[in-house]
């Protein structure tokens, strides 16, 4: 028997998800959508030939319901589907901040809730997805969301008390790089480089180090000194790194991207 599934609320990462998942072979006719804007409906019936319907239908109708609304709206989207949801539906909430408990609280009785935290590299199939129990997921649960999300990328399963974590190390991630790139790009524009080809020595500079940090198992410190000349050029950028405090700033900005975690646990913040 065909296992259904809904995304509700399918903005970027909803949208990702639902791509991915048609991409890896899940059948459409297996997938609802809901949005609520009715334009953003039309706009994914017609990208990807799924069924668009309302979130009252949707709790109705599907095994699994993966919530991808802001944490903001989090609680307005689970006081329209709680009184249509039927016991034992799995309910899978991709909002950063938002407890297991706030949707146990909010969901029938028993109802089994998994969180996940995924990122955008969805859209390439290189997500990370960080997953948790809440109190009444089991094993088959997890492995349910882990065959979900693993159409796009890599899963991971932790504590949810590590998901504030996560979501400040892997679901922002991304954006850090981004911004890395940006900087040295900017740079490159300072040493007279055209800005075409600032971005693509700087992105592939990434690609590469990323490719090797991922596959050469090498731990980054010695991935770094074999980069670092003695009395090289390199030597000469990592003094000025340490002396501005980039590694402290790093540690700060995750801190602080945990901390807003922390606070969107009402998901009033
Ligand atoms: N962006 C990212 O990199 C990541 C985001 N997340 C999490 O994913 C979630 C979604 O983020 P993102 O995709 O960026 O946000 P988006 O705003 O792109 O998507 C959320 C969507 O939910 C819709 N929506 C809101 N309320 C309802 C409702 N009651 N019924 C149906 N649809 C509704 C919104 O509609 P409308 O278009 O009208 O606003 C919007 O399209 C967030 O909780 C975020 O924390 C997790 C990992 C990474
Ligand atoms: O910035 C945010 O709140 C979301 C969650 C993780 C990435 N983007």
């Amino acid at each position: 028997m065909s296992q259904k599934v809904a995304v509700l609320g399918t903005g970027k990462i909803g949208e990702a998800l639902l791509s991915g998942m048609i991409r890896s072979g899940w059948s459409t006719a297996d997938l609802l959508v809901t949005a609520r804007r009715h334009e953003r409906g039309e706009e994914l019936a017609a990208r990807y030939g799924v069924t668009v319907t309302g979130n009252a239908e949707a709790a109705r109708a599907a095994d699994t319901l993966i919530l991808t609304v802001k944490p903001q709206d989090m609680g307005t989207l689970l006081g329209e589907l709680s009184p249509h949801l039927p016991a034992d539906r799995l309910v899978i909430s991709g909002a950063a901040g938002i407890p297991t408990t706030f949707l146990e609280d909010r969901l029938p009785a028993r109802t089994p809730v998994v969180r996940v935290m995924t990122n955008t590299p969805a859209l390439v199939d290189e997500a990370m997805s960080v997953i948790s129990a809440g109190s009444h997921a089991t094993g088959g649960h997890l492995a349910h969301a882990e065959e979900i999300f693993g159409a796009v990328g890599k899963t991971l399963r932790v504590p949810e008390s590590q998901q504030d974590a996560a979501t400040a190390l892997s679901g922002s991630g991304p954006a850090y790089f981004y911004f890395l790139v940006e900087a040295m790009t900017d740079a490159g524009i300072l040493l007279g480089l055209p800005r075409d080809k600032a971005h693509d020595l700087i992105v592939q500079a990434a690609i590469g180090a990323a490719v090797m940090l991922r596959d050469s198992g090498e731990h980054p410190v010695t991935l770094r000194e074999n980069v670092t000349s003695p009395a090289g050029t390199t030597i000469n950028a990592i003094r000025e790194l340490e002396n501005h405090g980039v590694r402290a700033a790093l540690i700060a900005a995750l801190e602080a991207a945990r901390d807003r975690s922390r606070e969107l646990a009402s998901g009033s913040g």
